[in-house]
């Protein structure tokens, strides 16, 4: 079912809300569970299709999952783990781009795993070239075949050495979750080093693993006979807490954003007071307001943490439309992401988009037929039209144009929010926004 939202835009955003964990690390935290002997336990849990996919994939493979939705508590027994159907495995892979991080649990516990077509935004080409050169460098044998790729590892894994070319999250996590049980040190070089992989780490130590991490990108695994299950209470939603941060500057508004956590959002913090946004950190969480200057234009590029993350960087853009000046915006992570801004232009907003590498140096994007910077003009009023959400963060970015805009807007599509943002109409309705959930059944 396309769901639909008609919002009636020209509103400031204001109230307060909460965020739980976050939607990078919870299910990698779900996968970890099946190499554990024993139940974990996962605290903090929001309600996500993300999580739903995870929790389907991992019933599918035997294991016994419980969520208490309401206390965010997950449960997950492990003991009696079996390779699902592939069928059934394509059935339910659904949107997420997390059933490839089951290759090293399931390898080491069945000694074979099958990945099936993948989901996630539509951002770019996302190749999983790294992560199969990873499962084959600790000696998994990876086949293509009419079904999807099967992977095995009939002589079991071994530690090795990894060099990713660009610090990837997703192969990161594949190399982490391998790594942990193979026979052993591994040794990743050029690891990305996200707050999500850092709570993933913590994971995998309280399970029993014994993982080093490096100033400089390397982290070092000695590879154990045996894992525990784990109790662990999330890291909350850094790029769902900056979402409600740029809709309260983007409407004008002021949001306290409870579970909001300063350290993981540094990069984000700089970036939202340089344009003239106003935050406030207390003990549990971080008010976000528009002080009611007029915003500055500014230039940024996105990049790995602790660079500017890219998926703040779509919520933002809205707001930029109402800064003064030209506004410059890298995109160096994805070399489609700004596939979003027609719907801003759409509504009145003044974006060009740009093959360049308009930033403080060339990315992997340079000389590529990719539009990857963005050229922002404002302030620009926005006016209400009908718009389709492209992705999950594109589409938080057209809800939050559709409630800055004059006048009315049909926002279609907005379901693929659900995979990211718990409760999110729930939420805007604590915000005060004026806006009626318009699907057909
Ligand atoms: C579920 C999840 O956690 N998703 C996040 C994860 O995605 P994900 O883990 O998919 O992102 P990666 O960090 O792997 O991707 C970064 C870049 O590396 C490239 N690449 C990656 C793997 C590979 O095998 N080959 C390759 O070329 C990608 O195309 C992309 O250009 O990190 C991204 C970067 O912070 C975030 O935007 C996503 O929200
Ligand atoms: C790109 C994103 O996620 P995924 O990797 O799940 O597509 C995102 O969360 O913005």
């Amino acid at each position: 079912m396309d769901r639909v939202l008609r919002v009636n835009g020209g509103r400031p955003l204001q109230g307060e809300l909460r965020v739980r964990g976050a939607k990078n690390f919870v299910p990698k935290a779900m996968v970890a569970a099946l190499l554990g002997e024993t139940p974990s336990v996962l605290k903090n849990v929001p309600l996500i299709l993300d999580v739903d996919v995870v929790s389907r994939l991992l019933r599918l493979h035997g294991v016994k999952v419980e969520f208490d939705q309401s206390e965010g508590v997950l449960t997950m027994d492990p003991t009696s783990v079996e390779l699902a159907h592939v069928a059934d495995i394509d059935a339910h892979a659904g949107s997420s781009r997390i059933p490839i991080l089951f290759c090293g649990p399931l390898l080491h516990r069945l000694g074979e795993a099958f990945i099936p077509d993948l989901g996630g935004c539509n951002i770019g080409g996302r190749p999983i070239d790294f992560h199969m050169d990873s499962l084959r460098a600790f000696g998994a044998k990876v086949e293509k075949r009419d079904s999807g790729i099967h992977i095995s590892a009939e002589g079991g894994l071994y530690g090795t050495q990894i060099e990713l070319p660009y610090p990837s999250v997703g192969a990161t996590e594949q190399t982490l979750l391998t790594a942990v049980r193979a026979q052993g040190l591994t040794e990743l070089r050029n690891a990305a080093v996200e707050p999500e992989i850092m709570d993933l780490v913590s994971v995998l130590q309280k399970m029993g693993a014994i993982i080093s991490v490096d100033t400089d990108r390397t982290i070092r695994i000695e590879g154990v006979d045996s894992l525990s299950g784990y109790t662990h209470t999330a890291l909350s939603d850094r790029i769902e807490a900056a979402s409600w941060a740029s809709a309260a500057l983007a409407t004008g508004g002021d949001i306290f954003v409870r579970g909001a956590h300063q350290p993981d959002m540094t990069t984000f913090l700089n970036t939202f007071r340089k344009i003239g946004g106003a935050f406030d950190v207390q003990e549990d969480g971080i008010r976000f307001w528009h002080p009611g200057s007029d915003l500055k234009a500014i230039m940024m590029e996105t990049n790995v943490h602790p660079g500017f993350m890219t998926d703040w960087q779509q919520p933002l853009v809205v707001a930029l439309t109402q800064a003064n000046g030209l506004s410059i915006v890298h995109e160096t992570v994805y070399e489609k992401r700004f596939g979003f801004t027609e719907a801003l232009t759409a509504m009145g907003a003044q974006i060009q988009l740009y093959r360049e590498c308009l930033g403080s140096s060339p990315c992997r994007f340079a000389q590529k037929n990719f539009k990857h910077s963005a050229v922002i003009s404002g302030p620009t009023k926005l006016h209400g039209a009908d718009i389709q959400v492209p992705d999950l963060r594109g589409g938080f970015s057209h809800l939050i144009a559709a409630l800055a805009a004059e006048g009315q807007s049909n926002v279609s599509g907005v379901g693929v929010i659900a995979r990211g943002y718990e409760h999110f109409t729930s939420k805007l309705s604590l915000l005060d926004a004026d806006f009626e959930d318009i699907s057909e059944a």
